[in-house]
């Protein structure tokens, strides 16, 4: 008579039902890489045959998805360039998404104002540099908020650009980074119609 065929399949386990959580686990678990090494799979988090995660394409892609990332989970540490730009870029397309169709003077003037400061205060030198050439090349348009986050996107490509990344289609900006969501408009802008406190 032959042998067990998953002989091999038990061996090394301490019990049947420790060996089926094992395996199982192997099957259906997300991969674990490190987020700072992606491509350091070890044996432990070797890729599974199956992920729950993944999902065949939908209809409702908004053609951003080539962009987006996993959530991480990070240790407190350091922050790096790449984590820093991420928020930085996450705040001020937030900023675009929520800006008035109607801009006031003074919110014109701010969105202005942000950009050159950030142009002198980002705290990553060569960023900074970089983004006074470009805001050079690209004075801000701000005029609306369609004209704001368009312009925005356009600034941005031309640092992904620099960088080897992708193009972002600015089509989908405002897919990709609506109005935020917040309760009977609490979030929107409010903004006075003068200049007060501002000419300096
Ligand atoms: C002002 C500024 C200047 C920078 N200059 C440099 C530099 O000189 N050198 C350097 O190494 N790094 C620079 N960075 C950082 C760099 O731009 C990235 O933030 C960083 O490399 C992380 O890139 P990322 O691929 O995770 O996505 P990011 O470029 O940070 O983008 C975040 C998310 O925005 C979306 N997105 C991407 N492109 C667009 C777009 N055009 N419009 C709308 N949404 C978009 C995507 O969903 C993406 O995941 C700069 C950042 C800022 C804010």
């Amino acid at each position: 008579m032959a042998g067990n065929p998953f002989e091999p399949f038990f061996q090394a386990c301490e019990s049947v039902s420790h060996c089926v959580q094992t395996h199982l686990s192997r099957l259906f678990l997300p991969p674990q890489a490190d987020s700072r090494h992606p491509h350091s799979l070890s044996k432990e988090t070797s890729l599974p045959l199956f992920s729950v995660f993944s999902k065949p394409p939908s209809a409702t892609d908004d053609g951003s998805a080539p962009f987006r990332r996993k959530k991480e989970a990070k240790a407190a540490g350091p922050l790096t360039k790449e984590e820093l730009g991420r928020a930085t870029w996450t705040l001020l397309h937030a900023i675009a998404a929520q800006y008035p169709d109607q801009p006031t003077k003074q919110q014109k003037h701010d969105v202005k104002e942000l950009m050159a400061i950030i142009s002198r205060l980002y705290p990553c030198k060569e960023c900074a540099d970089h983004i006074k050439e470009v805001l050079k090349a690209n004075p801000i348009q701000a005029g609306s908020q369609d004209e704001f986050s368009q312009w925005l996107c356009h600034i941005h490509n031309v640092v992904n650009r620099s960088l080897g990344k992708l193009i972002f289609p600015c089509n989908r900006v405002n897919a990709r980074w609506g109005k935020l969501d917040c309760v009977d408009h609490n979030c929107d802008l409010q903004g006075s119609s003068d200049l007060t406190n501002q000419q300096r």
